[in-house]
């Protein structure tokens, strides 16, 4: 952790700060934004794009209070590190900028009634949420307090109100809907229909996890210390459906009337092959995404991958062109400053594949193409989910279904097929066609043997 003895950023030191160092100018007074979920993608994407605008953001931590116990101590100022910025103003690459939007910070787990005062308040026009793609499967937890505060929001005849997810979901306003819907009384639901919409959005930038390197960076470069700092890569995208129920913030994001084909573009090329390294580098005891892509055979299986599989599922979004938008993205993934560990993108398969590889599966399927390439990840995501790289080191499996994903392994002893059968087998996490596509079952239990026999980094040179 980087040393205390410089002291913290905060709004006293802002103007001592070195010259190239971007600041923020006059500090909202009001926050028009609550926003659920305090992680680093919310630090360098929402709040950057809100602090381009006079609104301001209370930041909503539900469990771990972290984050925000250092943005309170820091007046809700952090630093972002743009890493490999083309033509950054300072050293290596970097540039360095304090956002001032976020006004406010709130524990949910121990200030639940003040949580859900914020969600009824009038001057909250705007609820944004990154909480992952698991939290939305858990009615108890941020759909229950979205509910609960619709409730006071309706008592009081509170103004109308828009419900922003921000998480790496298809149809992810649909899908926060149908989580929060189902837990409103009747009163209540028929006053959210006339007041509350869920816009999706298809949200992009690449963030690691905040490490130490992330901190020592941030005392280098300000010359005080940040406890909330992030790095991200230079690259960012917001596309939002406009559907704004109220008053909506002028972001400099894409607004339009139809998101979903950004959603599927994005989900299944970026985060499909983002995925695909991770599984692959995590097994080949390798630490991130830009070292994984330079193994010998890596890029040659991504570009592939995006050509001969991702494109033909999908129909880009106007102007768009599904190659050329993977041959960017392979760019950003080989960006050196951007250390995404594997094993951070590996976390939740069960949660993300559905979107990212099983939603393109059963598109080609239905279009009576080949599923040998695709079923590589596949395969790579079984022998992952059973702990152990192909050096026999540990690997973490850290997802809600490890139970299941773990017992189902477990039962299907250690023939390559019938490994990849009781994945397959898994209603919660695989369309049912896909479990009796023979093709993709034939090729799937190939590549597991494989990679079982040689491991990943001869399977990508062999290929
Ligand atoms: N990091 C990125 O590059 C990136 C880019 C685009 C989108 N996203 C989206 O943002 C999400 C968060 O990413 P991050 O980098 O901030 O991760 P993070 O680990 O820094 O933060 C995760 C956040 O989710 C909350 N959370 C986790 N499980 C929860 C649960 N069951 N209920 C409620 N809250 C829960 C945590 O409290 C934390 O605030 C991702 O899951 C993804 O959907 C991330
Ligand atoms: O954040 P997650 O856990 O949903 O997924 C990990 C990465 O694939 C993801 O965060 C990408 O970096 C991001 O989607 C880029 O915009």
């Amino acid at each position: 952790m980087a040393d205390l003895l410089n002291g913290l950023l905060n709004d006293e030191v802002l103007k001592r700060l070195p010259g190239d160092v971007r600041v923020p100018g006059d500090r909202p007074d009001r926050s028009g934004i609550l926003h659920i979920g305090a992680g680093a993608f919310h630090r360098a994407h929402q709040a950057v794009y809100t602090d381009d605008t006079d609104w301001g953001i209370t930041v909503a931590a539900p469990s771990s209070r972290g984050v925000i116990d250092a943005l309170a101590a820091q007046d809700g100022l952090y630093s972002v590190a743009t890493l490999g910025a083309p033509g950054a103003a300072t050293r290596d690459g970097v540039s360095m900028r304090v956002i001032g939007s976020i006004v406010g910070t709130l524990h949910i787990a121990s200030e639940r009634d003040r949580a859900l005062d914020l969600v009824a308040a009038p001057s909250t026009h705007v609820v944004t949420l990154t909480v992952t793609e698991k939290a939305y499967r858990d009615p108890q937890g941020v759909p229950r307090l979205l509910a609960d505060g619709l409730a006071r929001r309706a008592a009081r005849g509170g103004p109308p109100l828009t419900i922003l997810c921000c998480d790496n979901l298809p149809d992810n306003g649909t899908t926060t809907r149908a989580a929060v819907e189902p837990l409103l009384d009747p009163a209540t639901r028929a006053w959210a229909d006339a007041h509350v919409t869920f816009p999706s959005s298809m949200v992009d930038r690449i963030v690691p996890a905040s490490t130490k390197a992330t901190y020592e960076r941030a005392l280098g470069e300000l010359g005080v210390t940040d406890l909330a700092a992030v790095e991200a890569e230079p690259f960012t995208q917001w596309v939002i459906e406009d559907d704004f129920a109220g008053p909506r913030p002028d972001w400099n994001a894409t607004f339009t009337t139809d998101v979903a084909g950004w959603e599927r573009l994005k989900l299944r090329t970026l985060n499909g092959v983002h995925s695909t390294l991770a599984y692959l580098g995590a097994l080949a005891d390798i630490e991130t995404i830009s070292e994984t892509l330079a193994l010998p055979g890596a890029e040659d299986f991504a570009r592939w991958l995006i050509s001969e599989q991702i494109a033909p599922s999908l129909v880009p979004p106007d102007g768009q062109d599904t190659v050329a938008y993977g041959e960017a993205v392979l760019e950003r993934f080989a960006n050196p400053g951007i250390r995404h560990r594997c094993v951070q993108i590996a976390m939740d398969g069960s949660q993300k594949l559905p979107q990212r590889l099983f939603a393109t599966m059963l598109d080609l399927a239905e279009a009576g193409i080949d599923l040998d390439l695709i079923a590589l990840p596949l395969a790579a995501w079984t022998r992952f989910c059973a702990g152990k790289s192909d050096a026999g080191n540990d690997l973490p499996l850290d997802d809600p279904l490890k139970d299941v994903l773990r017992q189902s392994l477990a039962a299907a002893g250690p023939a390559p097929a019938a490994r990849i059968d009781a994945i397959l087998g898994i209603r919660q996490v695989v369309p049912e066609p896909l479990a009796d596509n023979h093709q993709l079952r034939r090729a799937a239990a190939k590549w597991l043997r494989e990679l079982d026999r040689h491991g990943v980094a001869t399977t990508l040179e062999h290929l």
